[in-house]
C-alpha cells in the first residue's frame, strides 16, 4: 500500500462530458505518459483524439497515481505522478497462442521515484492478472535492468539490419512472385491480416497493438499520432497472387551518409516472402542501404545473397519479455521434442508461480500439472528462467551454464535437452 497522500485509481478512456475532445482526467493521463518518455510536446486535442481511438480499440486499462499533498495553485490535481496501462493480447508459446497480459506506459516522476510505486503497481497488476486466467504477462522494457525483481525474463533479442545496396544484389533463389507499390491507406484491410498470419506462425511473437496500423497507413509517424506523408508502402503478391507480406518505409534524405531507405515495418507471412521483399528493397536506385529494424537474432538474410558481407546489423537489443503466472497453462502450449517426463521446481518471490510441476511429454507435447512440494525434482529454477524456458530461446545447456536451471544430481541433462531444446530462436517484431 502507497502511504501518506498517493492515491492510486484509474482512467477512464473517454471524451469529456458533452464534448467531443478527450477528458481533462485521459488528457493529463496521455501527457504523463508522454512527458516520462521526454516528449516534452503536450498532446493537441487531435493528437488526444487518436490516442484515444487507439486505446479504445486496445480496451486499454490505464491507472494512475496522484499525489494530493501538491500545493493545487502550482499543479493540476489531475496530473498523475505515475502511470501505468496494461490490455490484453496474445502471445505464439510455440504450440498454441495464449492470452498475454501486456504492460505499458509505465512512467514515475523523478520526485517520486525510488519509493515503491513501480513495486506497488505491478505486484497488485500481476497477481490481478494471474487470477483472471492469464498464462504470462509481458512487456518491452526501457532498461533490462528494471524487471527481473518482478519475474520477467528476456525471451527475445532484436537487432537492426543494414543491407548494403550498391551495385547488383545477388540472390541465391531465383525470384518469384511479384511486389506492388501502393498507397500506405490501401494497408488499411491488409497489414492485420498478413499480421495475423505471421503472429500465428512465429513463436515468440505477440499481438499487435492498434497503433500498428495506424503507422502502416501513414495516419501516425514516427513523432506519433500525426500524419506521416513521407511513408511509401509496398506488397508482396505469391505465384497465386495472393498477399503474403508487406513493408512500409521512408526516404533517409540525400545526407547523412550512405543514402538510405528505411523501412518502418516488414511483415512476411513467410520466408519467401520476406527474402522477396528484401529482394525488392535492394532494386532502388541511387539508394546505398536499407535499414530494416525487428531483426531476429538469427536472421537468415546473409544466407540468402551471394554476398554475405552485404549485410550488417546494429543495436542488438533486448526485445521481449515475458513473466509466467501460471505454469501448467503456459507450458502446456510449448513445443517439446519426442517423449518423456521430469519434474521442475519453480522459486518465485512474488508466490504467483512457485511450486513443483510434472511435465509429461508424448510427441512433443505436454501436460503439466502441480505437484505435491515434496515430490523430488528433476531440475530448479527462478520465475525469471521460466521465460527463456518456456519460449526456448536458449537451449539447456546454456540455461545450465548460466545458472539459471539447476539439473538435480540424478538428472540426465542429455535427457533434459532431448526434450526441451528446439529449432531456432523466438522472435517479435513489434514493441509496446
Ligand atoms: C514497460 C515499460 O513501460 S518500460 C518503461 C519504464 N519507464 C521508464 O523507463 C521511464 C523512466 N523511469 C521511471 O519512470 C521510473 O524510474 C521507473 C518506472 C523505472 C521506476 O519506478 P519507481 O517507482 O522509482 O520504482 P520502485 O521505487 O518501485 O522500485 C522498484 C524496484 O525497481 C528498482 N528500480 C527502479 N528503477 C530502476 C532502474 N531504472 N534500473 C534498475 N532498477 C530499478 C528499484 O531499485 C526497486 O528495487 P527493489 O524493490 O528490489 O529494491
Amino acid at each position: 500500500m502507497l502511504g501518506g497522500h498517493l492515491r492510486i485509481g484509474n482512467v477512464a478512456v473517454e471524451r469529456g462530458a458533452d464534448t467531443d475532445v478527450a477528458s481533462p482526467g485521459y488528457a493529463a493521463w496521455v501527457n504523463g505518459v508522454w512527458e516520462g518518455f521526454y516528449h516534452y510536446k503536450p498532446a493537441s486535442d487531435g493528437q488526444l483524439e487518436q490516442m484515444l481511438q487507439s486505446h479504445q480499440a486496445d480496451e486499454r486499462v490505464l491507472t494512475a497515481v496522484w499525489d494530493d499533498s501538491r500545493p493545487r495553485d502550482l499543479v493540476d490535481p489531475l496530473v498523475p505522478v505515475a502511470t501505468y496501462g496494461t490490455f490484453a493480447k496474445t502471445l505464439n508459446i510455440g504450440a498454441a497462442v495464449v492470452p498475454a497480459h501486456l504492460v505499458t506506459s509505465v512512467t514515475v516522476r523523478p520526485t517520486h521515484r525510488r519509493r515503491g510505486i513501480l513495486r506497488e503497481l505491478m505486484s497488485a497488476d500481476l497477481s490481478r492478472a494471474k487470477q483472471a486466467g492469464y498464462p504470462v504477462a509481458a512487456l518491452t522494457a526501457s532498461e533490462a535492468t528494471i524487471y527481473g525483481r518482478f519475474g520477467f525474463g528476456r525471451v527475445t533479442e532484436t537487432q537492426t539490419l543494414h543491407l548494403d545496396v550498391r551495385g547488383d544484389v545477388r540472390f541465391h533463389a531465383p525470384a518469384t512472385g511479384s511486389m506492388v507499390q501502393l498507397a500506405p491507406g490501401k494497408l488499411a484491410g491488409i497489414a492485420n491480416g498478413v499480421f495475423e498470419r505471421f503472429h500465428s506462425t512465429r513463436r515468440g511473437s505477440v499481438g499487435r497493438q492498434e497503433a500498428y496500423l495506424r503507422h502502416a497507413t501513414g495516419a501516425w509517424g514516427e513523432e506519433g499520432p500525426e500524419p506521416e506523408p513521407k511513408l511509401r508502402a509496398a506488397v508482396y503478391l505469391d505465384g497465386s497472387g495472393e498477399i503474403q507480406g508487406y513493408v512500409t518505409y521512408v526516404f533517409g534524405g540525400w545526407d547523412p551518409k550512405p543514402i538510405t531507405l528505411k523501412v518502418r515495418d516488414l511483415v512476411a507471412a513467410t520466408e519467401v516472402a520476406r527474402r522477396e521483399i528484401f529482394r525488392f528493397l535492394a532494386s532502388f536506385d541511387l539508394i546505398e542501404s536499407v535499414s530494416c529494424p525487428f531483426a531476429a537474432a538469427n536472421d537468415p538474410l546473409p544466407w540468402a545473397l551471394e554476398n554475405p558481407a552485404r549485410v550488417g546489423f546494429s543495436e542488438r537489443e533486448h526485445g521481449l519479455w515475458v513473466r509466467v503466472l501460471d505454469v501448467p497453462a503456459a507450458f502446456d502450449a510449448r513445443e517439446y521434442r519426442g517423449t518423456g517426463s521430469f519434474t521442475l521446481a519453480v522459486t518465485d518471490p512474488l508466490g504467483l508461480a512457485d511450486g513443483r510441476y510434472g511435465l509429461e511429454i508424448r510427441d512433443g507435447r505436454a501436460t503439466v500439472t502441480a505437484l505435491a512440494e515434496a515430490s523430488p525434482a528433476d531440475a530448479t529454477c527462478d520465475v525469471v528462467a521460466l521465460a527463456p524456458l518456456l519460449l526456448g530461446s536458449c537451449d539447456t545447456a546454456g540455461l545450465i551454464a548460466a545458472g539459471l536451471l539447476e539439473p538435480s544430481s540424478h538428472t540426465s541433462v542429455a535427457a533434459l535437452a532431448a526434450l526441451l531444446d528446439l529449432p531456432g530462436v523466438p522472435h517479435a517484431i513489434n514493441g509496446f
